[in-house]
């Protein structure tokens, strides 16, 4: 399993590989795996190696020697050091022939521009802003080198970045390609600090894996394993057991949402779906089933318990009324996705564990009363207040999105920014509630859910180029459900029926 650590966690790891002895063996493996990534992906010309004064300067010697060896010309600026290892490995590189110069800004501007890859090592997950002057000017003289054309590959995190953090503080550099060690950083993940480390290659090292995983913020789900969550469907069903769903949505202005919800429903294998409007919902597909209603609450507060659905979604373009609607319906204790204008603070407290709230940052925000760039800054901070708060699964949207749940959370994987457009979370809703609808717990079809969408929107990107429409993205459902299902386990090999389509 892939995971998402900080530099905390990291350095919780390394404590327990300097006790065992293998910090040293660790370095190696992860200087060695800098020098096979930047001689694959650049494999012209000189290497420059800039090492910082801490561990991640000591990575950047070790993959100088490596390139070295990989028949590479290379020229090492480093920093003075009083870290062991990286002492240790400065020592190495002198007994393979190697010579180190003094780095400095006048040293880089003269090194660089004949580079065919320049690696940074200068900051890794060791660094606290703000960035002092004497580095400044080197990491200045880093970018503009950059511009000019000469690519970067940074070891762990490009230095200057707050491991933990999207946000991008004064003077960071960027990278073309960066390796990060056994896990990936949040800030690698996320916001304009993940668009400054270029393309992201994790080298997991050969660490106990329970050691990581003690330490891990989130997981990263394969699609392997997320299509274990999907549900099954028995050759035998019918569309009474494929879950009956209800959207509940939609208001003059914004019928279009309720309507996506129901298209996202039916393309997610819900076997009928009704959508509950006060307004009238254009049919998007003749099998949906809508129902306008003049008094919405009275209608639906008026169903007895026996023709209640299996999921119901409420919330997607709902309107004033969304917070006391979503309130009863929450009352009802069937599974519930909670989305847009259901997305109240004053909710907080009447949800129950099969429920899946569905915040963008702005209405996280609201939810947790802060600004939405304080959710943007540290998602995986936010997600897990969210959590706390409302309790059930807790989908964070954006590229990628974060669910919490009561077992940790999760970032998804995948989707395309293309689908930074209106109605996409509201199709994200209809899938939600039909995995519910088909018996999945909140956890499941949350992680479940938010793969399958983001995969159809990868699709959808590969038909449609990058200007998405929600409708595109619901037609790859079934396909993204084939892709998912393609990565798990061969059909015959699953006890209870067969996967689905
Ligand atoms: N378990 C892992 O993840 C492993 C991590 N390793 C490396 O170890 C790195 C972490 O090493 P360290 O903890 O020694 O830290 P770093 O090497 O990332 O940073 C420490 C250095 O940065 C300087 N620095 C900090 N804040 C600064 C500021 N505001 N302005 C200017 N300079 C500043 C410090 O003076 C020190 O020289 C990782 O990023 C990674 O590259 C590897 O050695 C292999 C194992
Ligand atoms: N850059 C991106 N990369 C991946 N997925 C994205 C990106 N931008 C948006 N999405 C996805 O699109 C959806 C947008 O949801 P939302 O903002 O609620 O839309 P709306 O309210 O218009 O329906 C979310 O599922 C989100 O994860």
């Amino acid at each position: 399993m892939p995971w998402v650590l900080d530099g905390a966690g990291a350095r919780a790891v390394d404590a327990r590989l300097e006790a065992a002895g293998l910090l040293d063996l660790t370095m190696e493996e992860a200087g060695r795996a800098v020098a096979d990534a930047a001689h694959a992906a650049f494999p012209h010309g000189a290497a420059l190696l800039l090492a910082g004064g801490g561990a991640n300067g000591g990575d950047a010697f070790v993959a100088a020697r490596h390139l070295l060896t990989l028949g590479r010309e290379v020229q090492v600026l480093a920093l003075p050091s009083r870290h062991p290892l990286t002492r240790l490995n400065r020592r190495r590189w002198r007994a393979v022939g190697g010579v180190t110069r003094a780095l400095g800004e006048a040293a880089l501007k003269r090194a660089a521009p004949g580079a065919g890859v320049i690696v940074d090592g200068l900051l890794g997950t060791g660094f606290r802003p703000p960035l002092r002057p004497a580095l400044a000017g080197v990491l200045a003289a880093l970018n503009g080198t950059r511009e000019r054309g000469v690519p970067v590959l940074a070891v762990d995190l490009p230095s200057g970045l707050t491991d933990s953090l999207a946000t991008v503080p004064d003077g960071a550099a960027g990278a073309d390609l960066t390796v990060t060690f056994m896990g990936l950083k949040p800030a690698l993940l996320f916001g304009p600090a993940a668009a400054r480390a270029g393309q992201v290659q994790l080298a997991p090292l050969r660490v106990p894996g329970d050691w990581v995983a003690a330490q891990a913020l989130a997981a990263q789900p394969t699609d392997a394993q997320v299509a274990a969550r999907l549900p099954v469907r028995g050759a035998d069903a019918h569309k009474g057991v494929a879950g009956r769903v209800w959207i509940v949505g939609g208001h003059p202005g914004t019928v279009g949402a309720a309507g996506l919800a129901g298209v996202g429903a039916l393309r997610a294998g819900a076997g009928l779906v009704t959508v509950h409007s006060a307004a009238e919902v254009p049919l998007l597909m003749p099998e949906l089933m809508v129902h306008r209603h003049a008094d919405l609450r009275a209608a639906l507060l008026g169903t007895p318990a026996s023709g209640r659905p299996d999921a119901v979604a409420v919330g997607m373009g709902l309107g004033p009324d969304a917070a006391a609607l979503a309130r009863e319906i929450l009352a009802w204790g069937v599974p519930t996705v909670l989305d847009a204008d259901a997305l109240q603070p004053e909710l907080a407290g009447c949800g129950h564990d099969r429920c899946v709230w569905t915040p963008h940052p702005g209405e996280a925000g609201r939810l947790l009363g802060c600004a939405a760039a304080d959710v943007t800054r540290d998602p995986l901070a936010a997600a897990r207040a969210l959590h706390a708060r409302l309790g059930g699964a807790v989908v964070l949207k954006g590229g990628p999105s974060v669910v919490a749940h009561a077992g940790g959370l999760s970032v998804s994987r995948g989707g395309h920014p293309g689908m930074a457009s209106g109605g996409m979370g509201d199709t994200l809703s209809g899938v939600l509630a039909a995995l519910l609808g088909q018996r999945l717990g909140a956890a499941d079809a949350a992680v479940a859910g938010v793969r399958l969408h983001a995969r159809a929107g990868e699709r959808a990107a590969a038909r449609h180029g990058y200007g998405l429409s929600a409708s595109d993205v619901a037609q790859e459902l079934g396909g993204a459900w084939r892709d998912l299902g393609a990565a798990g386990l061969p059909p015959h090999m699953h006890p209870r029926g067969v996967k689905f389509p």
